[in-house]
């Protein structure tokens, strides 16, 4: 029997991150830059205005000074006026200042106050004399041009996004968002809704997996139930595509394990016992054009924590990140119980503050009964250890938006 680490290491090794593509940013959220991306020019652009005001020459911006208001200019205008003696212009907020200005008078600063109308007044009187630069954002305070607006590695979200259209990029090179089939497998499966007769439950892997694959970032390429027949999964599995193709359910070693017969030795698809609890029998490996390849344990906790130790970090791998997996935290075990020494044991659970407390499932009459509606962590217990006590302080995995 191998360990987690030992499986996840054979994932992760076949987990390189996807070829780059070209992609709009609009396209672009939550991918990871394959390379540099430079400022086009220094930002800000050009010195510009940081108040609605009057741009104004230092030497005649005295206290009590009246000033000739000769042009006008809103942001977004071309012009450079000239000022001479005496003169100012009004200006507005991100407006370029004019080249022969050396300060802003904010509107408040002057006899007129903040009553701006369509059109400038003839004469202001300067109610306070400003600092040299007063009000002035100076062409590339910020960045200068040819700097790294945002480094290759970083993840695309609001800030990312917008200091690349400030940067002057329309498109960015990055690596894809990975595609996932799932096949769910089952003879007792039915679609959520149906009303199941003896022997029959509702399918539920395909629909967690669906979910968790999307929050990870991935897109979905195919989403499958078959029943427990030969023929009917290879034709399922030879009909779907992706990166990543997961399997869940006859992963074990009883007489309908189809997923174990038609996919063991597969590729490089081998099947094994994994030192934990739950989630077993693992299936794993690529198939000749890369595709990875996940036989997950049918039980739906299985499921949910071999996703998250497994597939999760090389659905990351692949979208190029470099952190794979969610940060973990240390709480106070609310409650006692068994480990087994020779598995790491993952417990989803509830994390209310400073107290984790995780669903047991011996069924006895003090396990605490935890809706999974509620679930919202996972209790990692590392092997070697067989007795968790209530106020021990345990690994807490917790789960969350991705973006939080
Ligand atoms: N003799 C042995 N029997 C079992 C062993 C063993 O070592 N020796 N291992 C047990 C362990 S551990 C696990 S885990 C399961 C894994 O078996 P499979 O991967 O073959 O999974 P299934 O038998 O198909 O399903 C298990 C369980 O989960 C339910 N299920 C399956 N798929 C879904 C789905 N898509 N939605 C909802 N529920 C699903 C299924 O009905 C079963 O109850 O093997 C043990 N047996
Ligand atoms: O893998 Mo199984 O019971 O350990 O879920």
């Amino acid at each position: 029997m191998i360990t987690v680490d030992q499986h996840r290491s054979r994932v992760l090794a076949s987990a390189r991150a996807l070829s780059p593509v070209r992609v709009p940013l609009a396209a672009a959220r939550g991918l990871v830059l394959a390379e540099d991306v430079l400022n086009r020019w220094p930002i800000p652009l050009f010195d510009n205005s940081a108040m609605d005001g009057y741009a104004v020459r230092l030497f005649d911006a005295t206290e009590g000074s009246r000033l000739r208001v000769v042009a006008d200019l809103p942001a977004g205008t071309e012009l450079d006026p000239p000022l001479g003696p005496g003169e100012a212009a009004r200006i507005m907020t991100g407006a370029p200042v004019p080249t022969a200005a050396d300060a802003v008078v904010p509107l408040e600063r002057t006899d007129l106050g903040t009553a701006a109308g369509p059109t400038p007044p003839e004469w202001i009187t300067v109610l306070q004399k400003p600092a040299p630069g007063a009000h002035i954002r100076r062409a590339g305070e910020e960045s200068a041009a040819g700097s790294v607006a945002v480094p290759a590695g970083a993840v695309l979200g609001p800030w990312q996004l917008s200091a690349l259209a400030s940067a002057g990029a329309a498109t960015v090179l990055a690596h894809p968002r990975p595609r996932v089939s799932i096949i769910a497998t089952g003879s007792e499966l039915i679609a959520p809704g149906g009303t199941p007769r003896r022997g029959q439950i509702p399918e539920s892997n395909s629909v967690h997996l669906s979910a968790a694959v999307q929050d990870a970032g991935a897109d979905l390429a195919g989403v499958l139930t078959v029943h427990d027949d030969e023929e009917t999964l290879r034709r399922a599995f030879d009909s779907v595509d992706g990166d990543v193709i997961i399997l869940t359910g006859g992963a074990s070693v009883g007489a309908f394990d189809v997923v174990k017969a038609l996919l063991n030795g597969h590729g490089s698809i081998t099947f094994g016992p994994v030192a934990m609890q739950p989630g077993k029998p693992q299936g794993f490996g690529t198939l000749d054009d890369g595709t990875l390849v996940f036989c997950l344990p049918g039980t739906p906790v299985g499921v949910a924590v071999s996703f998250e130790l497994f597939v999760r970090p090389a659905l990351r791998a692949l979208a190029g990140h470099q952190e794979l997996d969610r940060p973990r935290v240390v709480r106070a075990a609310a409650t006692s119980w068994h480990s087994s020494r020779h598995r790491t044991q993952i417990l989803p659970a509830v994390l209310d503050g400073e107290e984790v407390r995780p669903s047991l499932r011996h069924g006895g009459p003090d396990d605490p009964k935890i809706s999974p509606a509620s679930v919202n962590a996972f209790v990692i217990i590392p092997e070697g250890v067989e007795e968790v006590h209530e106020g021990d302080p345990v690994s807490v995995l917790p789960l969350g938006p991705e973006w939080a």
